[in-house]
């Protein structure tokens, strides 16, 4: 929940459905780009670890290592409003399997996150209205059910597929797709 006043989702939302091949509850949702700052094998990344929960959530797990430091000891909150865009980003991509960016993030640091911590971020659909898609997450102190250290609310914007190709990488995006072909992922 923010701490700003304000009704969320702020528009009239549809309920969230769920793609046809959407993975089912408990599947590990591995890493969707070698190269992604939040999930891939990136020194200094955030590594975080996502699987599919209950009633249209993603669970993800971030541990918070020295890579990670604003002030000695904590987190940057930048980097945990990362790992949130990151968990938000991998509810609608995963769920919905529709292709989207980050319109709006908005993060409420609640708790100091310490280096070395744990933080269990459940992510979940709240609806959608035309292209735009309204996720929000909290994040636990080093247990699922730990206090709650950041919470945050995304509007991801739907895209065309070539919106990553015009702006993008387009040889890497194929070779991307590629892999994906031959680990037979439906897109
Ligand atoms: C298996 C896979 C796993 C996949 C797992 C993936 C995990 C990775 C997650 C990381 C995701 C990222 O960081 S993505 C990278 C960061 N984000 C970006 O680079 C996006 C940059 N921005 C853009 O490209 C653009 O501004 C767009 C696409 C967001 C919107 O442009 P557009 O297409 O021209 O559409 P536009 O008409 O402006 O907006 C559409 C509707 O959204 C609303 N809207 C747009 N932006 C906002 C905003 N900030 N706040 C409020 N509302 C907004 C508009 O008012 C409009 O409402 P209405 O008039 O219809 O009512």
């Amino acid at each position: 929940m923010s701490r700003v006043p304000g009704s969320w989702p702020p528009v009239e939302i549809e309920p969230p459905v769920l793609h046809p091949n959407a993975p089912a509850p408990g599947t590990d949702l591995g890493v969707h780009f070698a190269e992604c700052f939040g999930c891939g094998e990136v020194e200094g990344g955030l590594h975080l670890r996502s699987s599919v929960g209950d009633d249209q959530t993603v669970q993800s797990k971030f541990t918070v290592t020295r890579a990670h430091q604003g002030a000695p000891g904590l987190a940057h909150g930048g980097l945990l409003a990362c790992a949130f865009d990151e968990a938000l980003g991998s509810a609608v991509g995963n769920l919905l399997r529709r292709p989207a960016v980050t319109g709006r993030l908005e993060t409420d640091f609640r708790r100091p996150v310490p280096v070395g911590s744990t933080l269990y971020i459940e992510a979940r659909l709240d609806g959608t209205a035309g292209r735009k898609i309204y996720v929000s997450a909290d994040g636990r102190l080093d247990a699922p059910d730990g206090p709650v250290a950041v919470s945050a609310r995304g509007l991801f914007v739907q895209v065309g597929i070539e919106h990553f190709s015009t702006h993008g990488d387009p040889q890497a995006l194929e070779k991307l797709a590629e892999a994906q072909r031959k680990n037979q992922i439906n897109p």
